[in-house]
């Protein structure tokens, strides 16, 4: 057997009671390992066994048993637009029951004076307000019947219910006016959570429809979706570049903000890559297009986001969790609303029934407040929203449950060496024991480093090409991670590491310890060159610190963040790069493992601790850590598919905008949850003293959904890169 994942588009999933709709459809099939659900883009997921599970037949049968249509995403079905049933029905027929309802109004209080009789107009406002609860629930009484059948007590058969016991009091305009304005609010969530989808769909449609491909016959205008790899594009001056590729001539600066958020644009010339989404500015320049528009970074980053909001944040699952037996308790207080009074009134010797009917319509408001549609949809539009605004602006988020975490972070630890420095060090001396000169360390030093991926060993290498000394090929090279590394140059054993690591292998010896020593002492980090029988020599490499590390880093604390810079590097050339940065605490001369551990150690110290990296070589730091952040998510590969969270420039500006923005949306969901509860708490007790009547109730449901919907779309403003 094997596992298959099949994503399905559902026509009016946009709160709890279709999630439990659609589980109660999927309960009993064969062959489901597992349902995701996305209420704001109407999505849900399914993991299968594909070989017992087709899923176009899947989706029939999950239309005809929930009676929610689903069809699968990419289906021919899915991209051809709704019917104007599926669309608007909704709206017409509460609009339909509205004017029934108004009618039965009209008759009902100005029926005699019109000229009709009293029993005529009666009936006739009778039959107007039959016609609006049978136009109410055209929607809703098949729900209601379905949810009745698999033996479900959710919100329509509550609704249901509360429609037919006004009915049964004979209160005709009462029943038509809850079928009326449970419409009015299933249309009005409805739309709310189709505005939330669109605004935070246009947020991440940054690529344009056309581009104009260079033909032997001149310039043609085609769809950006037929650009294939190879083919050379002409983008104008001030136009935006239309897929990923390589310029192959013109100049210009281009601003990349759709992608990294930053406003600055960078210069581009021949051989340069370019961006689907960046805008081309002075020049015109024309491209190699490097592939089809899908598998442009852009491409990838919608991607991305589109899965990180089908996630559910961990506040999201408790609140569904809540939301289950939310709705039960409230059904038991409404009945004991309407049981425990003509209970006490019959024990009392009191008028039973008519205790009962005074008290039976109070239980039918609080009947209203059961929905938990507000509170539901609280999180993960404020998520969903927190999501699309980071990504707007260059951070790429890979889940709710990051963006939720970043927001509780305590402490940050730095990779040092490509994160608080530019990770582009420089050999800035060479020192030969006497054993051989400087060109014979550093022949030796750049032949092995040309076979690992070590950044040192890399820079060395490079300085022995600008200096043209002919680097010969080490052999059996083998590296010892965080220490260094040991390869054969015509069959002679040679090592290149950390004075700790030949010091621990007994490479070193006593005068050499003595002057590497002292060299420490000066800025930047040494690397030991030796034989089998001895030391060669060493070379200094300085690496610069990043411009931006120690504004952020001073920004970082101003937030109440605990900062930590761990390093492999030997103590004195940490200390003196911390000392700079203004970074709180650091740790030298770490093994991969080390870091693992110096990040445990924060964790249990002082709480949820981040590390950010370059996602090269700290993957296991990285994945110790509560949050993983990574930088350069443009120009590396690996940082976008290690990291929580990539912030896609290669700059450090953006993590406290990040922290700031975590913490937002945790406020803005716990500002929701509290709106939400606390509406229904009030609509709760106004109805159990008979102040709030059903109208209250329903606008005061639908008007705590709205605004949940409002407050967390101010989310999306936080995505403009203009706001800091
Ligand atoms: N492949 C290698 N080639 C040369 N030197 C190495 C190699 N691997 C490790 N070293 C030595 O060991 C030290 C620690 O290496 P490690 O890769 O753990 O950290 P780093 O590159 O100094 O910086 P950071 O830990 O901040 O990324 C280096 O400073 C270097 O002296
Ligand atoms: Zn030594």
């Amino acid at each position: 057997m094997s596992r298959a994942r099949c994503t399905f588009h559902v026509r009016g999933l946009d709160c709890e009671h279709e999630v439990a709709l659609l589980r109660a459809a999927l309960k009993d099939a064969p062959g489901i390992e597992g349902l995701g659900f996305d209420l704001i883009n109407g999505l849900m997921t399914v993991d299968y066994d594909d070989q017992r599970v087709d899923p176009a037949r899947l989706a029939g049968q999950v239309t005809a048993r929930s009676g929610l249509e689903t069809v699968p995403v990419g289906a021919p079905e899915a991209e051809a637009p709704p019917p104007w049933w599926s669309r608007r029905g909704l709206q017409a027929s509460t609009a339909a029951s509205g004017l029934a309802l108004a009618a039965g109004m009209l008759l009902h209080y100005f029926g005699a004076k019109a000229g009709l009789s009293d029993g005529a107009a009666e009936r006739a406002s009778t039959a107007s307000c039959a016609l609006a609860i049978a136009a109410g629930g055209v929607w809703l009484f098949p729900r209601a019947w379905r949810s009745l059948r698999g033996l479900r007590l959710d919100i329509d058969v509550l609704m249901t219910l509360a429609i037919f016991g006004a009915v049964a009091l004979g209160q005709w305009d009462e029943a038509a006016t809850v079928a009326f304005l449970f419409g009015v609010s299933e249309s009005l969530e409805a739309l709310s959570v189709a505005r939330a989808r669109r605004a935070i769909r246009r947020l991440l449609e940054v690529a344009p429809p056309t581009a104009e491909r260079i033909v032997a016959a001149g310039v043609e205008t085609i769809a950006v979706d037929r650009i294939d790899g190879g083919d050379r594009i002409l983008v104008r001056s001030g136009d935006q570049i239309p897929i990923d590729g390589v310029i192959l001539k013109g100049r210009s600066g281009v601003d990349q903000k759709a992608i990294t958020g930053e406003s600055t644009p960078v210069e581009r010339g021949p051989g340069d890559p370019v961006y689907a989404g960046t805008v081309n500015g002075e020049g015109t320049i024309e491209i190699e297009a490097s592939g089809p528009i899908g598998e442009a970074l852009i491409s990838r980053i919608v991607d991305q986001v589109r899965a990180a909001q089908a996630g559910r944040a961990p506040v999201e699952r408790r609140i569904s969790q809540f939301a289950r037996w939310y709705t039960p308790l409230v059904v038991v207080i409404a009945l004991l609303t309407a049981l425990l009074p003509p209970a006490y009134a019959w024990a009392a010797g009191g008028p039973v029934w008519a205790t009962f009917l005074a008290w039976f319509a109070k239980a039918l408001v609080v009947l209203v407040i059961a929905c938990p549609c507000a509170l539901v949809i609280a999180t993960p539009v404020a998520v969903v929203s927190g999501l699309a605004a980071a990504a707007r602006r260059g951070v790429l988020i890979k889940g709710g449950e990051f963006l939720e975490a970043v927001g509780r972070l305590r402490a940050l630890a730095f990779d040092k060496t490509g994160t608080l420095t530019l990770g582009r060090p420089d050999v800035v001396e060479v020192f030969a024991s006497g054993q051989g000169d400087q060109a014979d360390v550093l022949r030796i030093a750049a032949a092995l480093g040309d076979r690992g991926g070590h950044v040192l060993g890399k820079a060395i290498a490079r300085h022995a090409r600008d200096l043209r000394i002919d680097v010969p090929r080490a052999d059996d090279y083998t590296a010892i991670p965080g220490k260094g590394a040991q390869g054969r140059i015509d069959a002679v054993e040679y090592h290149l590491g950390s004075h700790r690591y030949i010091d621990e292998a007994g490479l070193c010896r006593p005068e050499f310890h003595a002057e590497m020593g002292e060299a420490e002492g000066r800025p930047g980090t040494e690397v030991a060159v030796t034989a089998a029988t001895g030391p060669l020599g060493w070379i200094r490499l300085a690496d610069r610190p990043r411009p931006e590390a120690a504004a952020v880093v001073a920004e970082l604390h101003a937030l109440g963040l605990r900062t930590v810079m761990l390093t492999g590097d030997n103590p004195r050339a940490a200390a003196a790069m911390a000392r700079e940065l203004g970074v709180g605490d650091q740790r030298s001369e770490l093994l991969p493992a080390d870091k693992v551990l110096a990040i445990d150690e924060y964790t249990a110290a002082h709480g949820p601790t981040g590390m950010v990296g370059d996602g090269v070589n700290d993957a296991p730091a990285l994945a110790a850590a509560r949050v993983s952040i990574a930088l350069g998510g443009v120009s590396s590969g690996a940082a976008l598919e290690t990291a929580d969270v990539v912030l896609m420039a290669d700059d450090l500006r953006q993590l406290p905008w990040l922290v700031r923005h975590g913490r937002a949306t945790l406020r803005m969901i716990h500002q929701n949850i509290a709106l939400a509860i606390g509406v229904k708490a009030v609509v709760l007790v106004l109805a159990l003293f008979g102040i709030a009547n059903m109208w209250m109730a329903i606008l005061a449901d639908v008007g705590t959904t709205l605004l949940v919907v409002a407050n967390a779309l101010r989310l999306l403003r936080a995505g403009d890169p203009a706001t800091r």
